[in-house]
């Protein structure tokens, strides 16, 4: 479970977090969906501990991520930009050394390998160097970095950003998995078939503070729209910065 309470974070003259409030429950895939710039990158780097709060509080599993920022993350994984993988190695390599920096040893890195190759369906790519990979496969291999410590709650910063329809595809599929075995999943996005088709809750941003938190559902009744794109376009008073 991930709590955000009361966040704000100033970032040279940009109010980037302005008291932004939700929580993103187990079992649970919560979307962040607001225009560009509205805080969404922002407050899952705070999550993550990579930027720090001016004041407010967010913490993982009960974790604050301010003041046990390792305990916090071993309770989290991020899913990376997939552009980024080190080409040279292959995605055994890859995912055995995050489950070693994630504070795992000998067979344990092992095992924890292969139940993650064999969840996310790549055992056929496992020993090929990632160069020349496409862009599903990057995923997958970004994707087992994030989740070989088997972390209860996984964030990802617009994890379509880039793919294909056959690796959205994919990717919507494992992260129903995901929610399935009991995980709290939260991403940002600004995609509404994205966020209508996966997401149990959203969380809509705007200015660093949120807007409204719903059921794709609720928010369409709460503004009398028929879809959630008229709906956001409502909440947000704009419909700048937004994708369809
Ligand atoms: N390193 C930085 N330097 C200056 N301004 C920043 C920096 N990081 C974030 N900001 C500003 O903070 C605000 C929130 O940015 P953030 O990246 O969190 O938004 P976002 O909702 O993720 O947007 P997008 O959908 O475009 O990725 C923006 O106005 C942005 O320009």
């Amino acid at each position: 479970m991930i709590e955000v309470n009361n966040l704000s974070k100033r970032i040279g003259s940009v109010q980037a977090l302005d008291g932004l409030s939700f929580s993103a429950q187990n079992g649970t895939i919560t979307g962040l969906l607001g225009p560009n710039g509205a805080g969404k990158t922002t407050c899952l780097r705070t999550l993550f501990g990579l930027l720090k709060a001016d004041s407010g509080s967010a913490s993982i599993d009960g974790i604050d991520v301010a003041t046990s920022p390792i305990a916090a993350k071993r309770q989290l994984g991020l899913f990376p930009d997939p552009c980024g993988l080190y080409d040279r190695l292959t995605p055994r390599e890859y995912i055995e050394f995050y489950a070693e920096l994630s504070g795992m040893s000998g067979r344990d890195v092992k095992t924890a390998t292969e139940r993650t190759l064999q969840q996310l369906h790549m055992l056929d790519i496992s020993d090929r160097r990632c160069q020349g990979f496409s862009q599903g496969q990057r995923m997958k291999t970004a994707l087992a970095q994030a989740i070989v410590h088997s972390p209860s709650n996984i964030i990802l910063d617009e994890p379509t950003r880039g793919l294909d329809v056959m690796s959205t595809r994919q990717l919507r599929n494992i992260l129903l998995e995901l929610k399935q075995q009991g995980h709290c999943v939260l991403f940002s996005s600004h995609v509404m078939q994205e966020v209508a088709a996966l997401c149990d809750q959203v969380v809509v941003m705007a200015k660093g503070k949120v807007v409204a938190t719903g059921t794709p559902a609720q928010l369409c009744d709460l503004t009398g729209c028929q879809n959630l794109e008229e709906a956001f376009i409502q909440l947000i008073g704009s419909d700048e910065g937004i994708a369809a």
